[in-house]
Order: structure tokens, then sequence, then C-alpha cells
């Protein structure tokens, strides 16, 4: 694909967001090649779809909370019904509901993934205001990108991510709910996409030091722990005998974790 012939979809999962869910909307306009945004409202209690609707999104709805990465299966295959016939899929753009009037600030992940030199580019978020996290299920996550794949990326848990259809359709079905990233990553590695993390300006709600915090920690942990579990048990992983010398990798620089494709029997 080349720049010129680009389109972008962005898929925004959202639950209970009627405070942000609209800016985050108008921001992610702007976005170069956005010519579709669609929200899944997954099963909000407050009404997130009517703002995402007044803002201009295609909007669906969950009628129960099914978990994030329920949401961005159902925002996918929307994009894939409204994607034309003959002409390249949409690029997908996962951006979270909470960004805000910074979700622009993802552009700079559209253009390595439209020139083809990556699959899948991650934001890395500067250093949140009020984020009261240890690093637990961070270094959970990235431990097991790292064992699995040999490659280390800074924040794996970011679910601001660009990437192409096929890169999707390698990590399908997704892991559920707060697995989904560190499970994504893992399957697109293993698949032999290429993955960069590159800095993006945003901000949003982070997560705190009190109970409701540590709580939504604890289930993130839970998820991670089972999305990887999963892949360990299926042997789910790049054989060191094939895998790039993990001392090259250059923090920001596209990653693909071959050194040689395994010669595979159809
Ligand atoms: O059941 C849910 C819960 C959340 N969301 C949406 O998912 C997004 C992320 O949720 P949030 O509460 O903001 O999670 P954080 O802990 O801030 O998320 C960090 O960590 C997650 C992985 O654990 C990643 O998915 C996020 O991108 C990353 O910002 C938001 O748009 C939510 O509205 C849903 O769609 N369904
Ligand atoms: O606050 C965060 O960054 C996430 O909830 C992850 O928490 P962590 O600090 O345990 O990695």
């Amino acid at each position: 694909m080349n720049t010129q012939s680009a389109h972008v979809a962005v898929v925004i999962p959202a639950k209970d967001e009627v405070d942000l869910i609209a800016s985050t909307i108008r921001a992610a306009r702007a976005i170069p090649y956005v010519d579709l945004i669609v929200v899944v409202d997954d099963g909000s209690t407050d009404d997130t779809q009517s703002a995402a609707r007044a803002a201009g999104a295609t909007v669906v709805r969950h009628p129960v909370n099914r978990g994030k990465a329920s949401a961005l299966e159902t925002g996918a295959s929307v994009v894939a019904m409204r994607d034309a016939e003959g002409r390249q899929p949409r690029l997908l753009m996962f951006i979270d509901a909470d960004l805000g009037e910074t979700s622009v600030q993802t552009a700079p992940l559209v253009g390595p993934v439209a020139s083809g030199k990556a699959d899948c580019t991650i934001a890395v978020l500067p250093k949140q205001a009020g984020a009261g996290g240890h690093g637990l299920v961070t270094g959970l996550s990235r431990k097991a990108i790292s064992n699995m794949t040999g490659w280390s990326p800074t924040q794996p848990l970011s679910g601001q991510r660009c990437m192409t259809r096929e890169a999707y359709e390698a990590a399908k079905p997704l892991a559920r709910g707060w697995g989904v990233e560190t499970a994504m990553t893992i399957d697109m590695l293993v698949a032999g996409m290429t993955l960069q993390e590159i800095p993006c300006d945003l901000q949003h709600r982070p997560t705190g030091n009190d109970f409701s915090g540590h709580l939504h920690r604890a289930a993130q942990y839970r998820d991670v722990a089972l999305a990887v579990n999963m892949r360990r048990l299926r042997g789910v992983r790049v054989t060191s005998q094939y895998r790039v010398d993990p001392s090259t990798q250059r923090p920001g620089e596209p990653f693909c974790a071959y050194k040689i494709r395994p010669v595979t029997s159809e």
C-alpha cells in the first residue's frame, strides 16, 4: 500500500465514556486518511451511544458488557462490512475512548503502516499525572512477550494501535478482556509481522492508587496471565533458532522477530 491509497478506520471501544467520547471522536477526525469512525458502546449504563452519534460516529452497541476485546472485534467487523470491494481494506486504528482532544496525536501511527514499513504501530504515551501503578501488570506482559518472541516493548499494554487488516487477522481470535494487547503482540510477531512503538503525546484517564484502581489492575493481571498461559499451553512462540538477536533491538525501530522464516508445510 502507498500512503496515497490509504484509508483508515478508527475503532473506539467505549464503556461509560459519556464525558470524553465526543471530544475523542472530533479530534480523531483530523487523523490523516480517516474516513470512518466506529464506536462500539460496550453495554454502557450512561449515554455514551447518544453522545457518540451526536459527534458523527457510526455507533453499534453491545446490549450487555462484553469487555474491551469483544468491542474491538465488533468494531473491526463493522469496518470490514463497510470496506469497498476492489479497494484495499482500511487500516484499523484502535484507540481508547478517554483520549479526549489528544486522540489526534495518534496520527504518527499511520505513516509507517500506510507505507508498509510496519504492519502494526503502537503508541508510547508520556508519563500520566495521577497514574499509580507499580509496573506489575506491565512487567508480566513485557516478560511474556519477550520470552515468547524476543521483543521487549516499552509499553506492552498500550491499546492505541494502527494495523493492516492482515495483521489484525493474524491476532484473531482476540484474547479476552484486558489480555488483548499482550496476546495481539505475541500472535502478530509469531506470524512474522513487523511491529513498531512510536511516541505519541496522548493523555488518558490514569488508573489511580485507590481501591478501584487496584481492582482494575487485578482484572488486568488475571486477563494478561490467562492470555499468556493459553499461548504457553499451545506452544505459541518464535523458536530460538529462528529468532533475531535481542541485543540488536533498538527501541522505537520496526521489529520483526525472525532472522529467517521457518519453512512450513501447508
Ligand atoms: O468492559 C469494557 C471496559 C473498557 N472498555 C473501553 O476500553 C478502553 C480502555 O479502558 P480503560 O478503562 O481506559 O483502561 P486502562 O487501564 O486505562 O487501559 C490501559 O490498559 C489496557 C490493557 O489492560 C489497554 O487496553 C488500554 O489501551 C490502556 O490504556 C476504554 O475506551 C474503555 O471505555 C470497553 O470497551 N469495555
Ligand atoms: O496503571 C497502569 O499503568 C495499568 O493499570 C497497569 O498497572 P501496572 O502498574 O501494574 O503495570
